[in-house]
């Protein structure tokens, strides 16, 4: 075993390299359309954000050394190769039985290991069958959660290989009830906690995480997760899970991810009573206290990674996810997934519908039961899309969108009290209290649900449908299972078989009168790795809407004449990482055309390249 310092001399030389490169770059120059990006990067130019970038592949001060000024500290950081005890103990590396005799010989193994060498095959079979013998979710979720830690390609590999079977496990439905009881659960962390404990530090608390190279943050504060409240620092499950997707779906190297939960206290006064409880036990804090804990941490990522570090908002409620969206798009490279990303599959699976419901979006009515982020996100993303292929102006797409939100259907007469992010969809209307009469008075084509209330879409509401339409859209989006909207069973049997639907967590097929229903999963896991994965291939610094929009068509794109007859809207998970390769590269090209990507000069083949640049998890050899 050996440990060696970066040579400092190199890092000077490749910072000499980095200076030339972006004259070079510079004088260069590519067409940007300045006018487009005005809005998206605060009034600063792009060629200045470009410059901060380091432009291009350009060498990244990854370590902060280069711009700390000479009073600020650094960390001494080494690297060292691991072998022997740690070898085995680092998941990053670690191959268990599969370790070669040559590599047992080179690295000390002999001894730690038994004499048997496996193969990756063989130990994914293993895996798999010991999985399947536990009959409680929970339990796979944390067999999984351990062999993550154990052995990180093993962990990819079978989630890759099995995902329609696994991604039950790692995320929604399991996920939730392992949010709701991570503090008996936790074992080691798997992503950094920052809490109000940390104000003033947050830099520091940054570095101490072992990756220093990070290009995409899962961000939640855990006051709304999923459909089950406030788990307060108990949320940290999400974000853990978002990540694996977005190496297992989208390619992006694990090492690069990182998950990060935002403590500020629970106002879940039954975990604050739970004595195995992990966060801070306070009510949460807000309003000025809470807005600097938040301000720190942008700008400490921003410090710490680098403008193209690309910072996923997930899981905040609703009175600050709007909030934080609209403070930092134009300053930093972020997206809120509950608002943007679940607008995008949404709107692919309902461009993909009309092949079965004819028409086009403009004429087809939609009302939404819950009007919060997922909703009134949707709501927009639509109203844009219709804008973009008719001549309608954004105003008037909105007309044929209506929203029904716990005191009832969403009308003009209730404008003065409405949240902000409400207020577009307030029609003229009588007031209607209740969703039934709301689906008798709109009469929608498509029905959607973002309550995260369960049971909402009752017998009499889906009769309601299926009496209005031959073929009714209907979307049960809240998550987890326990609080979707309608099942998939009750949504093809209340319709007599008419229904096309689709949910946000996972159901089985479902067979009625000698046909076999099998519904989609409009999740914004289908979106968000692949459009992640296009923006950090491309280096693009800001996230526009017309990329949300392009990831749409993309995904929608994808559904095939098979999806079709058996009713689905969504293409199965089964092929995800082609599908992503394929939004990625629509990503990057409108992110191109919008002059919004740094990486030049632009692939001519985004989906080739998009490919080339995901991760594996086949073993390596190691010399
Ligand atoms: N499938 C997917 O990809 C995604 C699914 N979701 C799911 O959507 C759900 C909602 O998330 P989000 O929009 O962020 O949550 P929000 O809290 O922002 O919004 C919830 C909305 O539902 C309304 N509501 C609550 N109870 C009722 C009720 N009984 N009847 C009518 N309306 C009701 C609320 O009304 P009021 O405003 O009056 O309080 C609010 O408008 C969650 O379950 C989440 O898991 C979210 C993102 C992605
Ligand atoms: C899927 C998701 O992001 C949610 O339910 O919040
Ligand atoms: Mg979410």
């Amino acid at each position: 075993m050996f440990s060696f310092n970066k040579p400092i001399l190199l890092r000077k030389a490749l910072g000499l390299f980095l200076v030339g490169e972006r004259r070079r770059r510079r004088g260069g120059g590519g067409v940007v359309m300045e006018s487009t990006l005005k809005e998206l990067t605060n009034g600063e130019s792009v060629l200045d954000i470009k410059d901060k970038c380091g432009v291009a592949g350009g060498v990244e001060d990854i370590y902060g050394e280069d711009r700390a000024t000479e009073d600020q500290t650094i960390t001494p950081w080494t690297f060292s190769v691991a072998s022997g005890y740690s070898l085995l103990r680092d998941p990053h590396y670690n191959k268990g039985l599969a370790f070669t005799e040559a590599e047992r010989d080179a690295h000390y193994l002999r001894g730690l290991l038994p004499p048997t060498v496996s193969s990756q095959q063989l130990q994914e079979k293993k895996v798999m069958h010991n999985l399947r013998q536990y009959q409680v979710p929970l339990q796979r979720y944390m067999a999984m959660m351990d062999l993550q830690e154990r052995n990180e390609r093993l962990f990819y590999k079978l989630l890759i290989d099995n995902v329609e079977e696994l991604l039950p496990v790692v995320y929604t439905p399991t996920v939730g009830e392992a949010c709701q009881k991570y503090g008996g659960i936790f074992r080691r962390p798997q992503g950094l906690f920052i809490s109000l404990k940390e104000k003033g530090k947050i830099l520091e608390v940054l570095k101490n995480w072992p990756e220093k190279s990070i290009q995409v943050i899962v961000v939640t504060d855990g006051e709304r997760i999923l459909g089950l409240g406030d788990l307060g620092c108990q949320g940290m499950g999400i974000p853990v899970g978002k990540l694996s997707l977005y190496t297992a779906l989208g390619g992006v190297r694990p090492s690069v991810c990182l998950p990060i939960t935002i403590d500020v206290g629970t106002n879940n006064q039954k975990l604050l009573d739970d004595e195995f409880y992990i966060g801070l036990k306070q009510k949460r804090a807000t309003g000025q206290e809470y807005a600097e804990l938040l301000e720190e941490f942008m700008s400490a990522v921003k410090q710490n990674y680098g403008e193209k570090v690309l910072i996923q908002f997930e899981d905040f409620a609703n009175h600050n996810a709007f909030e934080l969206l609209a403070k930092y798009r134009t300053t930093h490279l972020v997206f809120n997934d509950d608002i943007q990303g679940t607008a995008s599959v949404v709107l692919a699976g309902l461009i993909a519908s009309l092949k079965l419901l004819g028409g086009t979006l403009a004429d087809h009515t939609f009302l939404f039961l819950g009007a919060g982020e997922a909703g009134t996100g949707i709501a927009e993303l639509i109203a844009l899309e219709i804008t973009r292929k008719t001549s309608v102006p954004l105003e008037e797409a909105r007309k044929k969108i209506w929203l029904v939100d716990s005191k009832g259907l969403i009308v003009s007469s209730r404008v003065e009290s409405l949240q902000h992010f409400k207020k577009p969809w307030a029609h003229d209307h009588e007031p209607v209290k209740e969703l039934i009469d709301a689906v008798k008075a709109i009469k929608p084509t498509v029905l959607i649900g973002t309550s995260g209330v369960g049971k909402t879409f009752t017998k009499e509401v889906v009769e309601a449908m299926a009496s209005l339409n031959p073929k009714p859209l209907i979307m049960a989006l809240s998550n987890p299972t326990s609080q979707a909207e309608c099942t998939a069973e009750e949504a093809y049997t209340w319709s007599k078989g008419h229904a096309i639907f689709a949910s946000g967590s996972p159901f089985d097929p479902v067979e009625f009168e000698g046909r076999t229903f099998v519904s989609g999963q409009a999740n914004n896991a289908y979106v968000f790795p692949g459009f992640g994965l296009g923006i950090i291939m491309s280096g693009t610094i800001r996230v526009h809407d017309d990329m949300l929009l392009a990831a749409s068509e993309a995904l929608a794109s994808e559904v095939t004449e098979d999806d079709y007859l058996k009713g689905r809207i969504y293409p199965p998970f089964t092929n995800i990482r082609k599908i992503s390769a394929h939004i990625a590269a629509e990503v990057a090209a409108k992110a191109y055309e919008l002059g919004l990507a740094t990486r030049l000069p632009r692939p001519s083949d985004l989906v080739k390249y998009a490919e080339s640049c995901m991760y594996t998890p086949l073993y390596r050899s190691y010399r």
